[in-house]
C-alpha cells in the first residue's frame, strides 16, 4: 500500500485546520488525537501555519500534514516545517513532479476527468476532490468513478458532520477532509474533542 493510502485510511475524516496562533498548535492536535482523528492537515493560509506544523509534529500519535500547498516554495517550506503529506487544492505538473520528485505523500485536489488524467500520467492514483460540494457533490464524484474506478478520493469542501457519512459509503472515498471539526476561533477544546469523536465513529476503511 503506497503511503498516501496508509495516511488516507488511518481516520475517516481529517480535520482542515486553519490556525492562527502557535499556542493553539498542540492544545487544538492533542484535542482532535484524543477524539481518535490522527491524521491532521495545517493549511497554509496564516502566516503561523509553519510553526503550528513544527508543534502539532511534538503531539504524541498525531500524523501532521500541510494543506494550501500550491507550488514548490510552499512544498518545501512545508517539508522543512516537518509536514508529512501535502495537501494541494489543485495539481500542476510541476507542483506533482516536486513532490514525487521528495518521495513525500502527496494528494492533489482534482475536479474533472482531465485534471485526474493528468494526475494518472504522473503516476498518481490517489486525489482530493474538491471543492467537492460545489463541483457536483457526490453524484459528480460516481460519475468520476466510473472510469476510474481504481483511483481513491478524499473529498473535501462543504462536507461536514451530518453529510460525511454519506460520501464514506462510497468504495473509492477512503475519507473526507472538513474544516467542521475547528471552527475557527473556537477556543472549546472539549467541543474539538468531541466533534472530533463523533467524526472517528464514521465508518472507517
Ligand atoms: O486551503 C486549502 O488548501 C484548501 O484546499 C481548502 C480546504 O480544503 C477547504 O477550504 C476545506 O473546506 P471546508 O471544510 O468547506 O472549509
Amino acid at each position: 500500500m503506497k503511503p498516501v493510502e496508509r495516511i488516507m485510511r488511518s481516520a475517516p475524516v481529517i480535520p482542515v485546520l486553519v490556525i492562527h496562533d502557535p499556542a493553539d498548535a498542540q492544545p487544538i492536535a492533542r484535542a482532535l488525537v484524543a477524539g481518535g482523528l490522527n491524521v491532521l492537515e495545517v493549511t497554509l493560509r496564516t502566516p503561523a501555519a509553519l510553526d503550528v506544523i513544527r508543534e502539532m509534529r511534538r503531539v504524541d500519535g498525531a500524523i501532521v500534514g500541510a494543506g494550501t500547498v500550491i507550488d514548490e516554495l510552499t512544498l518545501d517550506q512545508a517539508i522543512e516545517a516537518g509536514a508529512e503529506f501535502i495537501v494541494a487544492p489543485g495539481l500542476t505538473e510541476r507542483l506533482g513532479l516536486a513532490a514525487i520528485e521528495r518521495a513525500i505523500p502527496f494528494l492533489p485536489g482534482i475536479v474533472t476527468a482531465g485534471e485526474l488524467m493528468r494526475g494518472l500520467d504522473l503516476g498518481l492514483e490517489h486525489f482530493k476532490f474538491f471543492p467537492a460540494e460545489t463541483s457536483g457533490g457526490l453524484p459528480a464524484l460516481k460519475a468520476l468513478c466510473g472510469p476510474f474506478g481504481h483511483v481513491k478520493f478524499c473529498p473535501t469542501g462543504g462536507i461536514r458532520s451530518e453529510t460525511a457519512a454519506s460520501w464514506l459509503a462510497h468504495e473509492q472515498v477512503l475519507c473526507v477532509g472538513g474544516s467542521w471539526l475547528v471552527p475557527s476561533g473556537l477556543a472549546d477544546l472539549a467541543g474539538i474533542e468531541e466533534n472530533a469523536r463523533k467524526a472517528a465513529s464514521l465508518l472507517s476503511k
